[in-house]
């Protein structure tokens, strides 16, 4: 049974949406409306678009960048409508296309303050048309007297228009003439006719608001004829409109459209706008009902649709009725009520109502604006001008070109960055893992398995450690899947509580490396093959997935193990930007996660950093602007705060900009998961950045800003949005590295530091002794290695000593803790005890890690940096160490011979560091 919108389009009216909101386009709604067939076009007007912007935060994400780039308010509206309007053009081209441009028109109208300028409604009509370039674009111009020239000329040059503002019969027969005369002028040119569509806007309800009222002062005059002046009341606006479809059927049954028809012309369709009901005491559909006629178009606003849908009736209503019609305005004429008059006053009020409706969404775009470049503060200039010098150099056509000499002149470092790319194609790229990866969990699930257990190093564990914090919690969708955890320490107190927590029988250890040869993951391996081996015997196999490039020795081995699965990775990934390949992905499918869904913000997101898209609304490199010019002008040190749900997400940044920007003795300094201190504490090197998803840290962010600090708030609306965020912060990082002058994407101090640490391993493992060198200071356990600093020779005490050494912070500096202990909650409470009073008496930034993961993150950045970090490392000795059976070493050897390597190459690199080596229960007597 078909419901009154079908009966109406059978009729021969298209129903159109008079209405136009983001959020419809991005959750699917219009989509869908257009699929139960309710809507077949769209209109959006300057009201519509102050309506949708400024009673929303629809387009909060999409301003952000634009006002940070500095770009004026008019321009911000315009490329936020452009994109609504190719959205919602994209949504209609399989209507459009099956009705033969019959319908499926998208309208966007041109600015309403040129609305008596007829060139430059006309040139903005053509450069919206080639913006837009879309075929079923339809511009809107206003039917004044300097808009129908410049309709006939928009028509000339073949864009579809929609006149809009039409109230008279006059003015209209002037609107058919200019659409004539714009397709005879085509024709004139030899130019094609068929393609070309136009509706002409003809506003009914207003007209009945303005007539009712002078009807009632007339009847008010005129008491004895009070009752038929009444009569009148809630007619007029259905007459005109019927009298204007009458002119239309003469208009185009006229030779002159004949011989045009000819050629392939289309009629001009009337369509009804304005046509919610205003006043209650009418029908509440009555501008739908009363004004049915084949060949016409009535847009809607929501409820007039909801209504109409409800208890509308669809009956042939205009013919016929055209003496009423005309009787009507006669009888108005009597009672003094002049058309003329009436229809020129709305044309005059409706010009003024769209230009005030625009001048208001201007002004709030512009209120916006000046908050979001407030929150950036002396930043804000910086990152308008970096903007500006990125678009001058084109960096996101060079980016999508891989073109490495963004970021290095260095033949060896440009043939790196030429295989390290493949990042920026993830989100779409990754799509085919989907299926592969949920079928391997749903195996997985059938056959018993609980826990995953994935043994992998920075880039290939920090994501996955994202994902299963973030979406262990209520608050995100999951899904069925397995419970992971992640290894990425050699502590043995930590392996040991790795492999007490995964049951060996219901575990599958996801075995991920890039490079297939890092130290701590076959070391990882070992312990845990053999592990397994011992319990389940040729059966160890199957519990065991990897993950890692083509041809490496983890591939080999795992084949003649009989893993149960190798995933092979795009080797045109670095490892710190492989989240949304198979590094992320499988153990996020494992995990449950919706991963088209993941990707598809991801992929979102990417789509607004594509080369076509104005640099200033490009959100990952404006973002990079301000990251890379807040570094230059010295706010170098990025102060992470998140809600707590998201509070695991700052460990990924860390080592994406960490290790992507620290080198060359430069660099962006991620501060993560820092106690917090009094506002007006900071020093002037930091900027922070807010991600937001339950406002929890709000007001926190809010003190920061009114204390003068720069911070910026990225929204998040639920777990998925990780998947944007991955892509900006990877696409923002590349931008800031080619503002700071760096090669983004080697880490060559990673490696200078495995060099060592390999030879200490060596030559443990030749003597059978770690030679630890001599401490520096002592005192009964509790010794200091590294490099003497002032004043040491006369302390008394550990407490003296660390003091000592921090007295040589300077402004801009920061601290860096660095525990080679077992990462748990005991421990990361105690030393984010020690970074607090750190932080109160030094001032300076500082940073916690756990040795050996922050190797595989900020330790490049500690090495290749600016010189300005003072290195505390803590080791302790270890109760229970354990074998790594195959490599004639312990965990725990192994685990000091990281930091031996690692202090080793910080003082290679004149760091200020020591060693503190000290019983864990020591630790918490410092600085208190
Ligand atoms: O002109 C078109 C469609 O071509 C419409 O968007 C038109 O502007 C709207 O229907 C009216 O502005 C709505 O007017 P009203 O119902 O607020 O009086
Ligand atoms: O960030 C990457 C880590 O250094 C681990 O490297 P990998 O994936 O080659 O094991």
């Amino acid at each position: 049974m078909s419901n009154p919108i079908q009966a109406l389009h059978a009729l021969g009216q298209s129903l159109w949406y008079d209405n136009i909101q983001r959020r419809l386009l991005e959750n699917g709604e219009l989509a869908e409306m257009i699929r139960r067939g309710d809507i077949r076009g769209i209109t959006s007007n300057p009201s519509i678009f102050h309506n949708a912007i400024a009673k929303s935060n629809d387009y909060d994400a999409a301003l952000k960048p634009m006002a940070w780039a500095n770009w004026s308010a008019e321009d911000i509206f315009f490329q936020l409508a452009v994109e609504d309007i190719q959205a919602a053009a994209d949504c209609f081209l399989p209507l459009y296309k099956s009705t033969a441009g019959g319908d499926g028109y998208v309208s966007l109208e041109v600015s309403p303050y040129l609305a008596h300028d007829t060139e430059a409604t006309l040139q903005q009509a053509l450069a919206l048309r080639s913006r837009v370039n879309r075929p079923n674009l339809m511009v809107k111009i206003p039917a004044t007297k300097a808009g129908l020239p410049a309709i006939r000329k928009a028509i000339a040059a073949g864009i579809n228009v929609n006149v809009t503002l039409i109230f008279s019969i006059q003015r209209y027969l002037e609107v058919m003439d200019a659409y004539l005369s714009g397709l005879e002028d085509r024709l004139a040119a030899g130019l094609p006719l068929g393609e070309i569509a136009s509706v002409a806007s003809f506003f009914v309800s207003r007209v009945d608001s303005k007539v009712d009222s002078l009807l009632q002062k007339a009847a008010s005059r005129n008491p004895a004829q009070a009752e038929q002046i009444s009569n009148l009341l809630g007619k007029a606006a259905v007459a005109n409109s019927r009298l204007a479809f009458f002119k239309f059927q003469e208009v185009f049954s006229s030779p002159r459209f004949q011989a045009l028809q000819k050629q392939g012309a289309n009629p001009q369709r009337a369509l009804w706008a304005s046509t919610s009901t205003k006043n209650p005491a009418y029908r509440d559909v009555l501008y739908v009902e009363e004004l049915i006629a084949p060949q016409t178009v009535n847009t809607v606003p929501p409820q007039t649709l909801d209504l109409f849908r409800d208890h509308g009736r669809a009956a042939l209503t205009i013919q016929g009725h055209e003496a009423e019609a005309q009787a009507t305005l006669a009888a108005l004429e009597k009672w003094g009520i002049s058309m003329d008059a009436v229809t020129q006053e709305l044309e005059d009020e409706g010009v003024k109502a769209f230009s005030d409706a625009f001048t208001a969404l201007l002004d709030t775009i512009r209120e916006r604006c000046a908050a979001e470049q407030a929150a950036l503060g002396a930043l804000a200039d910086v990152t308008a001008q970096t903007t500006s010098g990125l678009e001058k150099a084109q960096t996101p056509r060079r980016i999508a070109e891989h073109d490495p000499s963004l970021w290095t002149d260095d033949p060896a470092g440009q043939k790196e960055i030429r295989q390290r790319m493949g990042w920026l194609d993830a989100p779409n790229a990754s799509q085919v893992l989907i299926p592969e990866i949920n079928a391997l969990r749903q195996q997985l699930l059938d056959e018993g398995y609980t826990h995953a257990l994935l043994l992998g190093m920075g880039g290939s564990s920090l994501a996955p450690e994202v994902l299963a914090l973030t979406f262990g919690k209520p608050h995100t969708r999951g899904r069925a899947g397995l419970a992971l955890s992640i290894l990425d320490s050699t502590d043995p107190q930590q392996v040991a509580a790795s492999a007490r927590r995964s049951p060996i029988a219901k575990t599958v250890y996801i075995v991920a490396s890039k490079s297939g040869g890092t130290s701590e993951v076959n070391a990882f391996l070992d312990y845990f093959w053999h592990r397994a081996q011992r319990r389940l015997g040729t059966e160890a196999g199957k519990h065991f997935i990897a993950v890692t490039d083509p041809g490496t020795s983890l591939d080999t081995l795992a084949r003649s193990r009989g893993f149960r699965r190798v995933f092979l990775a795009d080797s045109t990934i670095g490892g710190r930007n492989s989240v949304l390949s198979a590094f992320g992905l499988v153990p996020a499918g494992l995990l449950g996660l919706d991963l088209a869904e993941l990707l598809s913000r991801a992929a979102a997101l990417a789509r607004e950093c594509l080369p076509g898209v104005p640099a200033g609304r490009n959100p990952g490199l404006v973002l990079g602007a301000l990251l890379g010019g807040a570094a230059l002008n010295g706010r170098d040190k990025l102060t992470i705060l998140t809600d707590p749900e998201l509070a695991s997400f700052g460990s990924w940044m860390e080592q994406l900009i960490a290790e992507s920007s620290g080198k060359q003795g430069k660099g962006i300094l991620p501060i993560d998961l820092e106690p917090p201190l009094p506002a007006a504490a900071y020093g002037s090197d930091r900027l922070f950045v807010y991600l937001r998803l339950s406002g929890k840290a709000e007001a926190r962010a809010a003190r920061l800003q009114k204390a003068g600090h720069p911070v910026f708030t990225l929204n998040l609306k639920d777990g998925y949005d990780l998947g944007a965020e991955f892509f900006r912060w990877e696409y923002a990082t590349a931008v800031a590295c080619s503002v700071l002058g760096v090669n983004s994407f080697d880490q060559p101090d990673v490696q200078f530091n495995k060099t060592l640490t390999k030879q200490k391993v060596e030559d443990y493992l030749q003597k059978g002794k770690m030679d630890e060198g001599d401490p520096i200071w002592s005192q009964g356990s509790v010794k200091i290695f590294g490099q003497p600093f002032p004043r040491l020779a006369q302390v008394a005490t550990l407490q003296e000593a660390v003091l000592a050494f921090l007295q040589q912070a300077r402004p801009g500096d920061f601290v860096a803790i660095n525990a080679y202990l077992p990462r748990n909650a005991k421990t990361q409470s105690a030393l984010q005890a020690v970074r607090k009073a750190v932080l109160k008496r030094t001032g300076c930034a500082t940073t916690l890690g756990f040795g050996p993961r922050f190797l595989h993150s900020t330790g490049q950045l500690h090495k290749g940096g600016p010189n300005t970090g003072l290195f505390l490392q803590i080791t302790s000795d270890t109760a229970s160490d354990m074998d790594i059976p195959s490599e004639g070493i312990s965990f725990g050897k192994l685990e000091r011979a990281q930091a031996l390597g690692d202090l080793e190459a910080l003082l290679a690199r004149q760091r200020r560091a020591v060693r503190i080596h000290l019983p864990l229960e020591a630790l918490l007597s410092i600085l208190q």
